[in-house]
């Protein structure tokens, strides 16, 4: 259960401040970022992708993918997090939402201070569900780039709560992040991209040294037969695809992304992201071809449409 030595009080926790966090990168973190999530993986001159790794004129020309902005909060979770009255295993943590909005395109190289606050915590009896949201400016301007907010799903750190009703807090629009209902008809366009079996193993070096995507003992104790994919590869994977079949290979199309993790994928095991338009939304599914499962569903907001679509 999830507190054993203090008592779990609300007003201690809402009233806590999580420390500001800093994330540097530069063009080689956004290349090494790009192969993590399969650019080039089929194809190494492939124009909508190559673009994402290099650049003839010079490295800070790349472009940046959008979920690169999804790197910006490592560091304030994955070693564990410090909350009053609230514990939690961190080898049980898995990754259950994500949900992004990106107010001006990504740079190929900055200097991020994250502001960092608890955005939800539920208790679901069976596990605990906590978000944090970071907001990331750009040191010197102070110039507000992206906001993420990470929800995730600790198992076994439930039953915290005092009272009969179980505790539940939540600081945003109920329309954000949530499940998204994938339309009956036939999807407008469909994109199917294999992941390597070393997938995680190239993705891990952007920053998620989480042993569960690497160690086959630990992810065995975690309750797997052996590592599973970060969740965030999935997404990369999934939105690389949306930007290449619906954005005409433009990142800076992207102003949300919304992303619910359904199931867990293996490495080397095949994505198919299925994609549906409604208005200026792209409303998508993934599944894993070799076990018909749908493991991510969400939905990107993207700034306008090519008129050939
Ligand atoms: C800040 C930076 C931090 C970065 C941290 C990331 C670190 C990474 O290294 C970790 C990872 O990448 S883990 C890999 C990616 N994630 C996964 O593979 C999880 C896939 N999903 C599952 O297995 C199940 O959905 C599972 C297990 C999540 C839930 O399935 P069930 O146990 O069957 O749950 P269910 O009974 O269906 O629902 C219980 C209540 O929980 C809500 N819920 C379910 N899935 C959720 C999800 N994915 N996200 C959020 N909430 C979720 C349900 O709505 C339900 O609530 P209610 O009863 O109120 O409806």
């Amino acid at each position: 259960m999830a507190t054993t030595d203090s008592e779990f009080n609300s007003d201690l926790l809402l009233a806590h401040k999580l420390p500001e966090t800093r994330y540097t990168y530069n063009e080689r973190d956004v290349a090494i970022y790009a192969l993590g999530i399969g650019a080039c993986g089929q194809d190494a001159v492939d124009s909508d992708e190559l673009k994402f790794v290099y650049h003839r004129n010079g490295q800070d020309l790349i472009q940046v993918l959008p979920t690169f902005a999804s790197l910006f909060t490592l560091g304030s979770l994955t070693e564990g997090l410090d909350l009053p009255g609230f514990k939690y295993d961190p080898s049980l943590l898995l990754h259950g939402q994500q949900y992004i909005e990106i107010y001006r395109p990504l740079p190929s190289k900055a200097y991020l201070v994250n502001k960092v606050s608890l955005a939800g915590l539920q208790d679901k009896g069976k596990a605990a569900i906590l978000e944090l949201e970071t907001r990331s400016y750009e040191e010197g301007s102070g110039e507000l780039l992206c906001m993420n907010r990470t929800t995730v799903f600790l198992r076994g750190a439930g039953g915290f709560s005092n009272s009969s009703q179980p505790f539940s807090y939540k600081n945003y629009p109920s329309n954000q992040g949530l499940a998204v209902k994938i339309p009956q008809r036939q999807p407008l366009t469909v994109c199917e991209e294999r992941t390597q079996p070393s997938q995680a193993l190239l993705y891990r070096l952007s920053g998620d040294y989480n042993p569960l995507h690497s160690d086959p003992e630990f992810a065995k104790l975690a309750g797997f037969p052996r590592p599973i994919l970060h969740g965030l590869c999935t997404l990369g994977f999934a939105i690389k695809a949306i930007i290449k079949c619906v954005c005409k290979g433009d990142p800076t199309a992207v102003k949300t992304i919304s992303g619910r993790f359904l199931t867990t994928v293996f490495p080397g095991e095949t994505l198919i992201t299925e994609m549906w338009l409604e208005g200026l939304r792209v409303i998508y599914q993934t599944k894993v071809k070799e076990r018909n499962k749908t493991v991510l569903a969400g939905y990107v907001d993207i700034r306008g449409l090519s008129s050939s679509l």
